[in-house]
């Protein structure tokens, strides 16, 4: 499957009749997917609405959950995303360039997380400000599932996102973790999240005035200042967009910060340190850039360094990460960690695995989704985010979720599908 100039093709290149020692290209017809139908996952919406309440609840002080709140647990902050296993040939193409960038002095967390987090839990470093908390649905068709229509319905209706298939985790995510370029590093990074009722272009005054208010600007200060920390010490002149600026997506409408910089070689002052960021104490390559010593690091010993970000995973990111484990009980598998290619100078582009699911079987497939949990959360508009958010696979499956509360997050999901038409003409 490729893409060039917002166009897909196809290409099946399989055994030519009785000739088994002959192959020929085929065109295929894509199979849209039928009768799917959504079976609860290990995540209910009843459940998800309880770990959000519990989650702010303990981030405001007025409960307590096992470790999680109580300080720093030593949970590894890497299960919070998804496994780093995830690299293949699915990702295409990038999204469109954002406007030009400002500079962050120093990306440290200094002037950050303290301040994004409000003036009530300030002063205690290891209490919990910001965690994201995901839930999952199991979509089961008839036939099998045609991945090839998958795809092509998810670019179809997600252009500007990157579209992937790598051993059955399929997708189409809108948030590049990092490229990696002859040593120039990009990240986009999102956080802030406003649903789209109808339409996208008609609603983005309406999703400015709630992505500029304190809950949404709050978050996505988390999630820069996460990056910032993690990549400063690699770039020392890695700049991060002053402002953000609104990603809309069919459903969905995102803050949006895009980040460029430098990475210094390995080894050198700079590389080692002179972001001056927490952690740049942390060696800088250990051995995965291969060469010489002065090369930048590979795009692998990147995505060690800032995997997962307070985007999928929370602030701090140990206290969020056990905060996540105990609360969704459940193993996100390959959900929200890095995907997308590498070659090998380490060069590549990890997208974080959103907007995606895990085939489970040839008719199964299950979809992950969540939302940045803060103080001020309402566990029924994160509930109905987490709905937004799987709408993309629900409706390249042409399946639809069962009404979760109410109506509000059954006619998220119900606008957004299904398809009439086949996935892909
Ligand atoms: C966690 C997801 O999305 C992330 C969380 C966001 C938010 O809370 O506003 C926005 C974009 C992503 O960084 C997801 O899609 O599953």
């Amino acid at each position: 499957m490729g893409r060039r100039d917002g166009r897909v093709w196809l290409t099946d290149i399989a055994p030519d009749g009785d000739n088994a020692a002959g192959l020929a290209l085929a065109a295929s017809p894509l199979r849209a997917p039928v009768g799917a139908r959504v079976l609860p996952g290990s995540v209910s919406a009843q459940a998800y609405r309880a770990n959000v309440a519990q989650a702010s609840a303990a981030m405001r002080g007025t409960s307590v959950i096992g470790t999680s709140a109580a300080g720093l647990p030593e949970t590894d902050a890497s299960k919070a995303g998804g496994r780093v296993t995830a690299f293949g040939t699915g990702a295409h193409g990038s999204p469109g360039a954002a406007a030009s960038p400002g500079t962050v002095g120093s990306p440290g967390e200094s002037g950050g997380a303290a301040t994004a987090g409000g003036a009530g839990a300030a002063g205690e470093a290891g209490r919990l400000r910001k965690a994201v908390l995901a839930r999952d649905a199991v979509v089961e068709t008839v036939e099998d599932i045609d991945v090839r229509a998958v795809l092509g319905r998810l670019n179809a209706d997600y252009p500007s996102c990157w579209t992937f298939d790598v051993a059955g985790l399929v997708g189409a995510t809108p948030e590049l973790l990092i490229g990696v370029q002859d040593g120039t590093v990009t990240s986009r990074v999102l956080a802030g999240t406003y649903r789209v009722q109808q339409d996208p272009a008609a609603e983005l005054d309406a999703a400015r005035a709630q992505l500029g208010a304190a809950k949404d600007s709050a978050e996505h200060r988390f999630a820069i200042n996460s990056l910032a920390a993690s990549l400063g010490p690699l770039s020392p002149d890695l700049h991060v967009d002053a402002e953000p600026h609104l990603l809309q997506l069919a459903n969905v409408i995102h803050l949006a910060s895009d980040a460029r910089g430098t990475l210094a070689p390995t080894g050198s002052a700079a590389g080692a340190g002179s972001g001056g960021a927490p952690g740049s104490e942390h060696e800088v390559g250990d051995g995965e850039a291969a060469g010489s010593p002065a090369a930048p690091p590979s795009i692998l010993e990147v995505a060690r360094r800032v995997h997962p970000t307070a985007a999928v995973g929370g602030v701090p990111p140990a206290a969020a990460a056990a905060l996540i484990a105990e609360l969704e009980g459940a193993d996100r598998g390959r959900y929200a960690g890095p995907v997308g290619w590498l070659d090998d100078r380490g060069n590549g582009q990890l997208g974080i695995a959103l907007r995606c699911g895990q085939l489970e079987a040839r008719n199964r497939i299950r979809l992950w989704a969540g939302a940045g949990i803060m103080p001020d959360s309402d566990p029924d508009s994160e509930l109905a985010e987490t709905a937004a958010k799987l709408a993309p696979m629900l409706r390249a499956l042409g399946a639809r979720l069962p009404d979760e509360a109410g109506g509000e997050t059954g006619d998220t999901a119900g606008r957004l599908s299904p398809p009439e038409s086949p996935p892909v003409g």
